[in-house]
């Protein structure tokens, strides 16, 4: 016998999530439960406003349409929209069994603000040293000065940098003035520095420092390709698709020697727990990108390792079928 529950839910965010322009101040999903006889698998469905192209509304329809389906026993392809065959297809692997437990709980840490804050979360990070720095938020100078001063502090880290587009062409090259030459071989890479992808290439040539593509994979025309200076393709799962997309997406970029970074869409910890195990399965070698669980002010169903945030469990969510 088949059963399934949809749940929805809200989280309050931290003060001062600002995405895209706007602030969030909740963030809103769905969880999905699926079980047969013995068996059950959950998955979580939360569409990112400002990157997803559909909405809450529109994931909740098709969800729900899929679910009676699948409950009737029928084999539905899994629903388009990104989000939705995300949840779903994690849910259909936990029940399946074929989504490993084992997880990588290492997330590179995330600094979208004070660097001394880093300096110390690094400090007591084991093994390899990663973080993960937003710039073109501020002047380009000061983003040069923030990366020379962690890189000097720290010598055995490696910065990711992440500018989501913001900077022109010569706004790049302000930054990458300002850096250290010395330092620039430990940005590990710096994702999608300009407006376009010709410009990002451009800045990558000029400046030595690597670059990735996050964005660039949600273009129409995006292709995996190995490009001199490109390093690594960030994989945010919530706005890919299916499991086998991202399976597929991880192993594209593999055979074109790139890094698959797997990364966050700040899902809630159920997410973010299943995708520390996508994580641990599909690109062990590569800390993933999960640092967005402190954005919220609590877990949801299954807790991050070592999170102080309290965790609702399924009495605190709307059941929706
Ligand atoms: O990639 C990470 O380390 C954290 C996730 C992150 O930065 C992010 C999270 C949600 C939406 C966009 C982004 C981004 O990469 O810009
Ligand atoms: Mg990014």
């Amino acid at each position: 016998m088949r059963c399934v529950q949809l749940y929805r839910w809200q989280i309050p965010m931290d003060a001062g999530v600002v995405l895209r322009e706007r602030r969030l101040k909740t963030r809103d999903g769905l969880v999905v439960r699926l079980t047969e006889g013995e068996r059950e698998g959950w998955g979580e469905i939360s569409p990112l406003p400002g990157f997803s192209l559909e909405t809450l509304e529109m994931a909740q329809h098709a969800a729900i349409d899929w679910l009676q389906a699948w409950r009737q026993g029928s084999a539905l392809p899994l629903p388009a929209l990104p989000s939705v065959a995300f949840g779903l297809s994690c849910a259909l692997a936990e029940l399946a069994d074929e989504l490993p437990q084992a997880a990588d709980y290492r997330a590179a840490p995330l600094c979208t603000g004070d660097p001394d804050d880093l300096v110390l979360r690094l400090a007591d990070m084991p093994g390899e040293k990663v973080a993960k720095v937003k710039v073109g938020l501020y002047e380009a100078v000061r983003d040069g000065m923030v990366v020379n001063l962690l890189l000097e502090a720290i010598p055995d880290l490696h910065l990711r940098l992440d500018a989501n587009r913001a900077w022109t062409p010569l706004k790049a090259q302000q930054f990458a003035r300002y850096v250290n030459p010395d330092y620039r071989s430990r940005i590990a890479f710096l994702e999608e520095p300009c407006k376009t992808r010709d410009d990002s290439r451009a800045f990558a040539r000029e400046t030595g420092i690597a670059i990735a593509w996050d964005e660039s994979l949600r273009d129409a025309d995006f292709a995996f390709v190995a490009e001199p200076g490109v390093k690594a393709v960030v994989i945010k799962p919530t706005l890919t698709g299916s499991l086998e997309k991202v399976k597929a997406q991880v192993a594209a970029a593999h055979q074109l020697g790139l890094t698959a970074v797997i990364s966050s869409s700040i899902e809630s910890s159920l997410g973010l727990t299943q995708l520390a195990r996508i994580a641990a399965w599909l690109t062990p070698d590569t800390i993933p990108g999960l640092d967005t669980l402190n954005l919220m002010q609590a877990q949801l169903l299954r807790c991050w390792p070592g999170s102080e945030l309290p965790c609702l469990d399924s009495t605190m969510l709307e059941p929706l079928l």
